[in-house]
């Protein structure tokens, strides 16, 4: 029980990545307010199922008072927060040359404006409690190369990278601890239609050591780990989970 009765906020919490480590956190003791823009049901069953306390929040992570809003819920429910997995990201693969200025507009307000909002919200609760925290930003491999599909949302992998690096200078002094998950191609609704191309998903299979695809369960250990005092001295570092994919040139 690496997270027993810790209070975790899981943005994105829905689906996916965000629900797996809610889950995964769930199953470590913790109890779990899930951030979700859409319908978040089914990780609120299951949690419940593991007899932890759940709750759901539904907002749009890009408008500034959504962290507020996570905050309170963290502290009526649970009586405060000591884990934010700021999780919640869109990655509408579009051409470079014709990007429409709003799906540029919006994957950096989603991905990188929300991240800023939601870790700044949390981290001021968790100054307040004077008992520190962890504080984990989903960034990806996407943070270290590029993706012809993909200009408007890597520079945004990269910045919630470097949020957490300054942000771990910001907060050390609190005992906040701040971090990133770098995940390679993990199987989810974001490159469904993506992978539909199976050439592509043959070219990811093929370069990746460990032989297969990324599952969300597989985040679910690095979060834990991060989230919890076994990592007490881990802070602004950077954690890639994919299978070894990053650094198979040849
Ligand atoms: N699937 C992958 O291969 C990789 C994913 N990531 C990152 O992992 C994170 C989770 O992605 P996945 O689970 O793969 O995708 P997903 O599409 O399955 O889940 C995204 C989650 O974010 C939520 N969300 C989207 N826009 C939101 C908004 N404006 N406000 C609040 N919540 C919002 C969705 O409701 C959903 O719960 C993202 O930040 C993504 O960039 C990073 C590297 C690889
Ligand atoms: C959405 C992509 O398929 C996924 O997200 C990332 O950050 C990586 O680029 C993955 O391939």
């Amino acid at each position: 029980m690496l997270l027993k009765d810790k209070t975790v906020i899981v943005t994105g919490g829905s689906r996916g990545i965000g629900a797996a480590v809610a889950i995964g956190c769930a199953q470590h003791g913790a109890n779990v307010v899930v951030s979700h823009h859409s319908n978040a049901d089914e990780v609120v069953a299951a949690i419940q199922a593991l007899g932890r306390g759940v709750v759901a929040v539904k907002g749009d992570v890009a408008d500034p008072a959504t962290g507020s809003l996570l905050v309170q819920a963290a502290v009526e429910h649970f009586g405060g927060v000591d884990v934010l997995v700021s999780n919640a990201g869109i990655c509408p693969f579009h051409a470079f040359l014709d990007m429409p200025p709003e799906t540029l507009k919006r994957t950096m307000e989603v991905n990188l404006h929300g991240a800023y909002f939601v870790t700044q919200a949390v981290a001021n609760r968790m100054k307040e409690q004077g008992r520190g925290g962890s504080i984990i930003a989903m960034s990806s491999i996407s943070a270290l190369v590029g993706g012809e599909f993909q200009t408007h949302y890597t520079p945004t992998k990269a910045g919630v990278h470097s949020l957490m690096q300054s942000c771990a200078i910001a907060l050390g002094k609190y005992g906040i601890r701040c971090n990133s998950l770098l995940p390679g191609t993990i199987l989810t609704d974001i490159n469904k239609d993506d992978l539909a191309d199976l050439d592509k998903k043959a070219y990811f299979e093929k370069r990746i050591p460990l032989g297969r695809l990324g599952q969300p369960e597989d985040l679910v250990g690095p979060a834990v780990f991060l989230a919890s005092d076994m990592a007490q001295y881990v802070t602004g570092a950077a954690l890639l989970v994919d299978g070894g994919m990053f650094v198979n040139l040849q």
